[in-house]
């Protein structure tokens, strides 16, 4: 399994915001951080077609996100940063259902799978909940479920714990540490890479290190001095 990535370019309104990547990712946890505006979440939109290179090529386990982007997207859930685009339906159940649906499922076996991702996050309080009444660290925390639930072979994570109280932030690591699913998370937190197998410095919209946590965050504290 893997996510390449072959002489990539992105243009964003006429701006090049990514340039000259070439990389396999193929570990099960992969960090990426980098300056506000460096490029990270245009990164992370490459890696499951939400935008399309301007230049070069992405593929996930052999499927081209410009070509195969339905079945890309299958493959690789993404958790934005900010969870009110993730959520469409007003209750936090519905929500959950609503990613389910056109898989194939039963009735019964989705309500299983609603329930049980809910009660594994200790969410199940907020199922018959409007999402837009709950704080933003439930969102969030709703969202990833809402993710989760799908079981993506690829989990690409924009700050997900951002808007998390500690205990919540531990809750939600602690559980992204135990998935077997590839994550691929964007963090300002250096601390939760050190257990990453590697990661990614973006600056300026390149590659500024590629590496084993600890020394890539020490590239990154010497690039921001
Ligand atoms: N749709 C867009 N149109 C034009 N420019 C864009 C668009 N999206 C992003 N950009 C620009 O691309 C650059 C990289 O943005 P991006 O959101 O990828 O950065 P980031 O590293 O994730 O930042 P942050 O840490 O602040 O979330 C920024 O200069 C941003 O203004």
């Amino acid at each position: 399994m893997s996510i390449d990535l072959s002489g990539v370019a992105l243009e964003r309104s006429e701006r090049l915001v990514l340039r000259d990547i070439t990389l396999t990712i193929e570990e099960r946890r992969v960090g990426i951080i980098g300056a506000n505006g460096s490029g990270k979440s245009s990164f992370a939109r490459l890696l499951n077609g939400l935008v399309l290179p301007s230049e070069g090529k992405v593929t996930v386990d052999g499927l081209d996100t410009r070509r195969d982007t339905k079945a890309v997207r299958r493959k690789v859930g993404f958790v934005f940063q900010n969870p009110d685009n993730q959520i469409v339906y007003p209750t936090v159940g519905e929500d959950i259902v609503f990613g389910l649906k056109n898989r194939g499922y039963s009735k019964a076996e989705i309500a299983a799978k609603v329930e049980a991702i809910l009660s594994r996050l200790e969410l199940s309080a907020l199922k018959d909940r409007l999402a837009h009444e709950l704080s933003g660290g439930e969102r969030q925390m709703v969202a990833l479920a809402g993710v989760l639930v799908l079981k993506p072979d690829w989990l690409v994570l924009d700050e997900p714990t951002t808007l998390l109280d500690l205990r919540n932030a531990k809750r939600i690591m602690s559980h992204i540490e135990r998935l077997d699913q590839r994550a691929i998370m964007i963090t300002h937190d250096l601390k939760r890479l050190e257990d990453f197998d590697r990661v990614l410095v973006i600056d300026e919209g390149r590659i500024l290190c590629d590496d084993r946590p600890a020394a890539a965050i020490a590239a990154y504290e010497r690039l921001v001095g």
